[in-house]
């Protein structure tokens, strides 16, 4: 079963994920997966801490010659912050009582938890009074590591003719108008997203998350949004409806809730579906010789049962707005209990852009996952084979 372990802080030298499960052959674009991480880096409403990052990814074990192994991929991606924080983040002990002075002064301890990070409550579960040693792990940079790992992943679903896309629907009040996002083809949205400094289809709406994301961080406030993912060319029949840790929608809507910030995943309709009656909800059932079984309409976003339907996967998730306020929010100081603002240092103000790139990764190593389950071999050959005979049967059906 394909799997991957994260590990790095967000100031340590580095995040570090190894990806174990992936077949042997299949061919590897390191640039593609430095795209996708550049891509996360970026988007309208980030802080300062990007202008310091170029993350590349370096590998260091599992891939040779352009292709993968079958042995364990493991991949590296550099945090060039590291150079200011060495001392800060030192992994080694410090050898004199005199030396742990200095280093605590300067050691930008954090004692007045932010509400909405994992500030307080990690604190108090680890036994740590620096929340320090919170943060740099809860830290979002995390998703550095998860991007890496999905889109190697991708680059299997990519083979078989799976494409993932993810892109912006709201931010804060602002949306996008479903009438011009529902025009677009997958390709035409992704390539639209990508034009915008938002990663919106809808360049009016594009403008509108602009000037909210100003005014939020002219207030010293911050936001949330809204990503849908979509992805296309999926067979039908990953997941399964017969245990309830093999479904498909619920392993998804589990990974993508994992994400830093996020607090809602729908698949289709979503909550939509509980206002409406049946025959507003259900898909209809049809045939043709070309197609076989296909659905006149695709209100369930692509899965019944647990399993793909064959119809394209439709994901909305919601982010929640960034914990760090440059105006506080009141939080109480750790050992005196003294009423106090929450701290702040530097911060992104909205990073539903990059949000939507974690989401669209996480989303492919989860489907190649179990794209993996159902077809799954040792080489990408004997995954073919499978995959071809799944197909040529379904065409009997
Ligand atoms: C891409 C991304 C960037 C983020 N940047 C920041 C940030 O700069 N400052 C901040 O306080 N929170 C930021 N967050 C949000 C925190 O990571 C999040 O509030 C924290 O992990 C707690 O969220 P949880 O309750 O969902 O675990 C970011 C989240 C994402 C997905
Ligand atoms: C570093 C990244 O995001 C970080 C996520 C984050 C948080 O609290 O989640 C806090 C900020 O870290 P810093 O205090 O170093 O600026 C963000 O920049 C990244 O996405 O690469």
């Amino acid at each position: 079963m394909l799997r991957y372990l994260t590990a790095g802080e967000s100031h340590g030298p580095g995040l570090v994920t190894i990806v174990e499960g992936l077949p042997a052959g299949i061919p590897v674009d390191l640039e593609a997966i430095n795209r996708d991480l550049e891509r996360r880096q970026g988007g309208y409403g980030r802080g300062g801490r990007q202008k310091i990052e170029r993350d590349r990814v370096r590998v260091l074990g599992g891939i040779r010659h352009g292709r993968t192994l079958g042995s364990p991929v493991a991949l590296l991606v550099e945090n060039r912050d590291w150079a200011n924080w060495q001392d800060i983040m030192s992994p080694l002990p410090p050898d004199d009582p005199a030396e742990l002075e200095t280093r605590r002064a300067q050691s930008r301890r954090v004692t007045r938890p932010r509400p909405g990070h994992a500030d307080l409550v990690g604190s108090l579960k680890y036994a740590h009074d620096d929340a320090r040693n919170v943060l740099e792990r809860a830290s979002a940079r995390e998703t550095a590591a998860r991007v890496a790992a999905g889109s190697l992943a991708r680059q299997l679903l990519r083979q078989f003719g799976i494409e993932v896309v993810g892109h912006v629907v709201a931010i804060g009040p602002v949306e996008a108008d479903p009438a011009v996002l529902g025009a677009l083809s997958p390709q035409e949205l992704a390539d639209r997203a990508e034009a915008s400094p938002v990663r919106c289809a809808d360049p009016a709406a594009s403008a509108r998350m602009v000037a909210e994301i100003d005014a939020a961080r002219a207030e010293g406030d911050s936001l949330g949004g809204i990503i849908e993912v979509i992805a296309t060319g999926l067979p039908p029949g990953l997941g399964s409806h017969v245990h309830w840790d093999r479904r498909l929608d619920g392993a998804l809507a589990g990974a993508l809730m994992s994400i830093q910030a996020m607090k809602g995943v729908e698949i289709g309709l979503g909550f939509e579906a509980a206002r409406r009656r049946g025959s507003a909800v259900h898909d209809p059932i049809a045939w043709s010789p070309e197609r076989g079984y296909f659905r006149t309409s695709n209100r369930a976003g692509g899965t019944e049962g647990g399993m793909s339907t064959g119809m394209p996967l439709v994901i909305r998730v919601a982010q929640k707005p960034i914990a760090t306020l440059y105006r506080p929010l009141p939080t109480v100081e750790m050992g005196t209990h003294q009423p106090a603002e929450a701290s702040v240092e530097r911060s992104d103000v909205c990073a539903v852009p990059a949000g939507a790139v974690i989401c669209e990764c996480v989303t492919a190593f989860e489907l190649a996952r179990f794209f993996l389950e159902k077809f799954g071999g040792d080489s990408l050959e004997e995954v073919r084979r499978a995959y071809d005979g799944y197909l040529a049967y379904l065409r009997t059906r």
